[in-house]
């Protein structure tokens, strides 16, 4: 089954557009993980355990792992996601860019090492360094249009011919890139108008949408805005107001409470 088909799936059988993130940061785990040696691995897994019911998809951050040269804790945790709740898709953020030669290494990495359903892609070196991602029909392509930060528009929204440039990404993903139906784009939460644009030119593609949370983003703009003809469409992404949503030992718990409260904030505005 394709990454797209998977979440579509999820999609009806959770009723839920949540992605759960997972940025581990250990400064912020609960106390019983101190000293833990295999905290990363174990504060996540907690999590996954306790959130799945509320989740469409898992995206975890690779470099809060990378950081930390805790790799194969992701290796597990990814392993543990599937074998744990099979049909809830993965996806690795990892922004990947690079020419092509560089790039089939970094889709063998994200597909063949960590087993992710879908990564998310930087397409500003152009096609050919997006090409080996996009050669994984079976596996999702998340590629960043605008993004959820305040220096957004710096390039973003330079104007091309009319047109800001990320619209000319939306189009060129739409209409070029997704000849194997496995594209999605990433638009921040925190760029409502900008989402009900990208939603007009992409149809029923998949949109990832960090930044609501910690950052900000209005749930009800993004439902309003970005919500796909068939009702769904969104992969509404929050990493820190689940994973911290407290800092005692009932994180998990409070996790599950943060994650649930969302999806029922985005299907009251459906
Ligand atoms: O435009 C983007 C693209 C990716 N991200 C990532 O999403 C999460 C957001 O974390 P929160 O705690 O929910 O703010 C994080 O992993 C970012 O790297 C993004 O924020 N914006």
């Amino acid at each position: 089954m394709t990454f797209i088909m998977q979440l579509r799936e999820r999609w009806a059988s959770s009723d839920s557009m949540v992605c759960v993130g997972l940025d581990p940061e250990p400064a912020k785990f609960p106390p019983k993980f101190a000293g833990e040696p295999d905290a990363l691995f174990a504060f996540c897994r907690d999590i996954v355990d306790a959130t799945a019911e509320y989740a469409c998809a898992f995206k975890p951050q690779i470099a809060h792992f990378a950081a930390r040269g805790a790799e194969d804790a992701l290796e597990r945790l990814i392993a543990h996601i599937h074998a744990t709740h099979p049909g809830i898709p993965v996806i690795l953020d990892a922004k990947r860019g690079d020419i092509g030669s560089t790039a089939q290494h970094y889709a063998a990495e994200a597909f063949d090492r960590f087993r992710a359903d879908a990564v998310t892609a930087n397409p500003y070196l152009g096609r050919d360094s997006v090409q080996p991602f996009l050669n994984r029909a079976d596996r999702g392509v998340v590629i960043l249009c605008h993004t959820s930060n305040p220096g957004a528009g710096d390039f973003q929204d330079l104007d091309v011919g009319g047109r800001p440039l990320y619209q000319h990404v939306a189009e060129r993903v739409a209409r070029d890139w997704n000849g194997h139906g496995n594209c999605a784009l990433v638009v921040g939460a925190t760029w409502p108008e900008q989402l009900r644009e990208v939603r007009a030119i992409v149809g029923d593609m998949p949109l990832l949408i960090p930044g609501v949370g910690a950052q900000g983003g209005d749930v009800a703009a993004v439902v309003a805005n970005g919500l796909a003809a068939d009702g769904a469409g969104l992969l509404v992404s929050s990493s820190r107001a689940i994973l911290y949503a407290s800092s005692g030992d009932d994180s998990a718990d409070a996790a599950a409470s943060a994650a649930k409260s969302l999806r029922d904030e985005i299907n009251r505005h459906r």
